[in-house]
C-alpha cells in the first residue's frame, strides 16, 4: 500500500506542529508553498494539506477541514508584511509573493476599505524589489527574515519591535485586520478533499506531535532560528503567538473573512 501523503509547508511557523512527527511506512510528507498545497489539494496529489483560508473558502464544497488545526494569530503575526516606502494611502505599485492566497485577498481588502488601489504583480522574491515597487507583500520565512534583517538589536519587549527603519515601513496584516474587527485573523487550516480524507490515526499523530512541539517549543524555536538565522528570543515569541487550535475566537475571525472577501461561510468539519 502507498504512503498517505501529507502536504507541509516548508516554513517555521509551523514548525511546532511537524518537528515531533515522522514519516513512516503509512505517512509521507510533501513540501510546498501555500500556494503549491492548495493546488495539490484539489488535483489530489496530496491528501491531507495545510491550506490557506482562503483557497479553503472558496472550496468549501470539495474540502473537509480539521476541526482543531489552524495558523491563526490575535494581532501581530511578525511574517505577513507589507514592506513599503510610502504610506498606505499613496501605494501605487505593489508587488505580490507568489506563496500566498490568504494573505494577498486579505492586503487587497484592507487597502480597498481605505479607498486604496494600486497595481498589484505577482512576484517572487524579497525587499530588493522595493528598488522597483513602492511596497512588497511578502509572507512565512522570507517575511520574518526580512524583518529580522532590519533588526538591529532586539528591543526589551516584543510589543516594542519596530514597525519602521528608516524609509521602510512595515504593515503587520493581521495588526491591521484586529484594529479593524477586533477579531484574530485565520491564515490557514487544514484540509483534505472529502474522498482523500486521512486514514485513521493520523489526526491522532499529529495532535500527539504537535502537544511535543508546543511543550518543547525553546528547542523547536532554536533550531528554527539557526536554520534562518534570526535571534532565538524572536523566533521563540513568534511561535508561541500563533494559535495552532481553531477556537472559537478563530472561527469568528474566519467567518468575518469570508464575508468581507464576499464568499459563503459553511465549513465542514471531520469529527
Ligand atoms: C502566518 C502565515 O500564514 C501563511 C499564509 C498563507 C497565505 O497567505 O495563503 C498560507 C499559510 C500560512 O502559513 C505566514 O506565512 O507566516
Amino acid at each position: 500500500m502507498r504512503p498517505y501523503l501529507l502536504g507541509v509547508p516548508p516554513y517555521a511557523n509551523t514548525a511546532p506542529l511537524y518537528h515531533y512527527l515522522r514519516p513512516s511506512r503509512t505517512l509521507a510528507f510533501r513540501y510546498g508553498v501555500p500556494t503549491q498545497l492548495n493546488a495539490w489539494v484539489r488535483e489530489g496529489a496530496v491528501g491531507l494539506s495545510l491550506v490557506s483560508s482562503h483557497f479553503f473558502l472558496q472550496h468549501q464544497d470539495l474540502l473537509v477541514a480539521l476541526p482543531d488545526f489552524s495558523v491563526a494569530v490575535l494581532g501581530r503575526v511578525y511574517s505577513v508584511n507589507l514592506f513599503h516606502k510610502r504610506p498606505l494611502s499613496e501605494l501605487r505599485r505593489v508587488a505580490l509573493t507568489t506563496e500566498s492566497a490568504t494573505s494577498v485577498a486579505l492586503l487587497k481588502w484592507l487597502l480597498e476599505e481605505e479607498g486604496v488601489r494600486p497595481l498589484y504583480e505577482r512576484q517572487a522574491g524579497g525587499l530588493e524589489l522595493l528598488k522597483e515597487f513602492d511596497g512588497v507583500l511578502l509572507i512565512g520565512d522570507r517575511a520574518i527574515t526580512a524583518y529580522a534583517g532590519l533588526l538591529d538589536a532586539l528591543p526589551p519587549y516584543p510589543e516594542a519591535l519596530p514597525t519602521r527603519f528608516g524609509e521602510v515601513w512595515v504593515s503587520d496584516l493581521s495588526m491591521l485586520w484586529f484594529q479593524k474587527t477586533r477579531l484574530p485573523f485565520v491564515f490557514a487550516l487544514w484540509a483534505a478533499r472529502k474522498d482523500l480524507l486521512p486514514p485513521k490515526g493520523v489526526v491522532e499523530r499529529m495532535r500527539k506531535a504537535r502537544r511535543r512541539g508546543l511543550a518543547h517549543l525553546g528547542r523547536v524555536a532554536r533550531r528554527e532560528a539557526d536554520r534562518l538565522r534570526v535571534h532565538p528570543a524572536l523566533m521563540e515569541h513568534y511561535l508561541w503567538n500563533f494559535r495552532y487550535h481553531l477556537e472559537a475566537p478563530d472561527l469568528l475571525g474566519l467567518e468575518a473573512f469570508a464575508q468581507a472577501v464576499g464568499l459563503p461561510y459553511r465549513p465542514r468539519f471531520s469529527e
